[in-house]
């Protein structure tokens, strides 16, 4: 669905990446791990198209999309959540989603739609598949951290992506909205997405994760199923010891 292929982006005279190549299936989920630094997001934004890559080429869906802007990568159907919030806090969850929808064409565009037409079936619809239904009218700002963190999923997920990008979803949730957002994201994976997920949470990678890929220093150390890629010995080393 997705590819790098010998990718690297230089900033100045420092090497960010360097010669990464990255496959990523329908209906597979790559973890991608690292300590701090290691250029997880860098790596991220090169594929969803927001950074071009100094060397290398990227494919989606077939197409080289190496010279395609964020927004045409988007059409053709890839998503991404971000590290920061992307929510409007002074809307409610259900317009955060309908302003989603809207964008992403799959519904006409009309910001006086009334409540009952298809589009407010589809934002139930993607608000229910992120296990927040009864949370079509709470306004952002009052949503816990974990529930925006869902509704981020719901938005990133309103244009029905081939392939969607998450860049720690779960970063600073309760271990209760891990367990939730664990399980929503595996499901989105068995709808045949391709997900390709940074986290540092590395139970839920190594737990949820069809194969990993470890960055350290820009390149890529290993890459496997998560039993070979923890039993390897550079990965240990990379951590220094901490617990895989
Ligand atoms: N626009 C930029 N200009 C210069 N250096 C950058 C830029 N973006 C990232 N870097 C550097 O590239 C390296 C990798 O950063 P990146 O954010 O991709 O790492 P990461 O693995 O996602 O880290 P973390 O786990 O802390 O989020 C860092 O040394 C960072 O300072």
């Amino acid at each position: 669905m997705i590819s790098a292929e010998a990718v690297g982006w230089k900033v100045g005279g420092a090497h960010i990446l360097d010669d990464v190549s990255l496959t990523v299936g329908a209906g597979e989920l790559l973890g991608i791990i690292g300590p701090n630094g290691a250029g997880k997001s860098s790596f991220v934004n090169i594929l969803s198209g927001v950074t071009r890559p100094s060397s290398g080429r990227i494919t989606l869906q077939d197409r080289d999309v190496t010279g395609s802007s964020a927004t045409r990568r988007a059409r053709m159907g890839l998503a991404r959540s971000f590290q920061t919030s992307a929510l409007f806090d002074g809307l409610s969850a259900g317009e955060n989603v309908r302003l989603a929808v809207q964008a992403a064409g799959t519904a006409p565009f009309s910001p006086f739609r009334a409540a009952g037409s298809a589009t407010s079936t589809v934002i139930e619809s993607l608000l229910t598949r992120v296990r927040m239904p009864g949370r079509v009218r709470t306004l952002a700002r009052d949503l816990s951290h974990g529930d925006r963190r869902k509704l981020e999923l719901a938005m990133a997920l309103a244009s029905e992506p081939a392939v969607l990008l998450l860049d720690e979803p779960m970063a600073g949730v309760s271990a209760e909205d891990v367990d939730g957002l664990t399980e929503i994201i595996g499901e989105v994976r068995d709808s045949g997405v391709a997900v390709a997920m940074v986290e540092h949470h590395m139970h839920v990678v190594l737990g949820l994760a069809d194969r990993v890929a470890v960055l350290h220093h820009g390149q890529l150390l290993a890459v496997g199923v998560p039993t070979e890629v923890t039993a390897d010995e550079r990965v240990q080393q990379a951590y220094l010891g901490e617990a895989l």
